[in-house]
């Protein structure tokens, strides 16, 4: 990529999820001798989605760095919900298991609300529960969705304000967009969500000092399109054969922000991170 001069305006994920895992570590190792607790994650993966299986891997090597126990639930993608609903039970009622996570997508038969909804509100790493959802809604953040925390920590960690700054998040999912808006609501943000039926898209972008862009279409945001010394974070994963692209045309938008995550190497490591430190707390306060 040529990006050369630019180089200092890079968030790099990799960097931050190392901090990340590292206070992981230590307040781990810290559980451990004191309360004898090793966190258990256990991770359900229903059909074999090439790209799913990859996350998942991520996500059990990540909890090897660490120190946390990690058990992989594969299930056939013909699995019925009734199967994977008892699954979820025998995980809410194992005492070793502190953290549960059901990879999305599920295979089309399945209903994934009711799956999540199934999974016990203090062994929801993900924060995707009905509950930990309206807890966060309510302004009060117990569990919440991994993306949307880690992009938060990296604002902290690079002293971005955020009270009373204007910040568009493209994309309205419940697993990024409406939970990031929740979040940047919580620290009174001025927040716009925009989505697939945004008429004039770019409208809302160049007034952006904090963009949060998972729309999942590849180079979406281009330069023309943001304001100068913006905030970037790309969320976007295009998967192609010749590698992986983001929601935001980097190399030409760098020139433009003073902050900017990369595909990869951004906010995709800081995810995983971040899901430590949720089977961390739900160990912590959950035993
Ligand atoms: N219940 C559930 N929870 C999730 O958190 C969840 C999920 N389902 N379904 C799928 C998405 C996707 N996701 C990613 C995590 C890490 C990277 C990541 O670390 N990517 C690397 C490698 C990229 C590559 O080489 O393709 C990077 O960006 O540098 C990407 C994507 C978590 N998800």
């Amino acid at each position: 990529m040529s990006v050369e001069g630019y180089e200092s305006r890079i968030i790099d994920g990799k960097v931050l999820a190392k901090q990340i895992e590292d206070e992981v570590e230590s307040r781990l190792e810290a559980l451990e001798s004191g309360r004898g607790i090793t966190p258990g994650l256990a991770t359900i993966l229903v059909g074999d989605d090439p790209a799913s299986r990859m996350y998942v891997r991520l996500k059990h090597r990540a909890c090897e760095r660490v120190g946390i126990r990690a058990e992989d639930h594969f299930l056939p993608a013909e699995t019925s919900q009734e199967e994977l609903i008892s699954l979820i039970d025998s995980l809410n009622k194992n005492k070793d298991v502190h953290a549960i996570l059901l990879q999305l997508p599920l295979p089309k038969h399945l209903f994934p609300q009711e799956a999540m909804e199934a999974i016990a509100p203090e062994k929801d790493a993900d924060g995707f529960h009905p509950y930990n959802m309206g807890k966060l809604m309510i302004g009060d953040e117990g569990l919440v969705p991994c993306t949307p925390h880690g992009i938060i920590r990296a604002l902290e960690e690079y002293n971005v304000p955020i009270k009373g700054k204007n910040v568009v998040i493209v994309g309205h999912s419940n697993v990024v967009g409406k939970p990031m808006a929740a979040m940047f609501l919580n620290r009174n943000a001025t927040v716009s969500v925009c989505h697939v039926f945004t008429d004039d898209l770019k409208k809302y972008t160049l007034g952006a000092d904090i963009l949060v862009v998972a729309a999942g279409v590849k180079h979406l945001i281009k330069a023309d399109m943001i304001k100068e010394g913006a905030v970037i974070f790309d969320v976007g994963i295009t998967q192609e054969k010749d590698g992986v692209y983001g929601d935001v045309d980097f190399e030409n938008v760098i020139k433009k922000a003073s902050l900017i995550t990369p595909v990869p190497g951004g906010v995709g490591p800081v995810t995983v991170a971040m899901l430590m430190k949720h089977v961390l707390k739900c160990a912590e306060e959950n035993f």
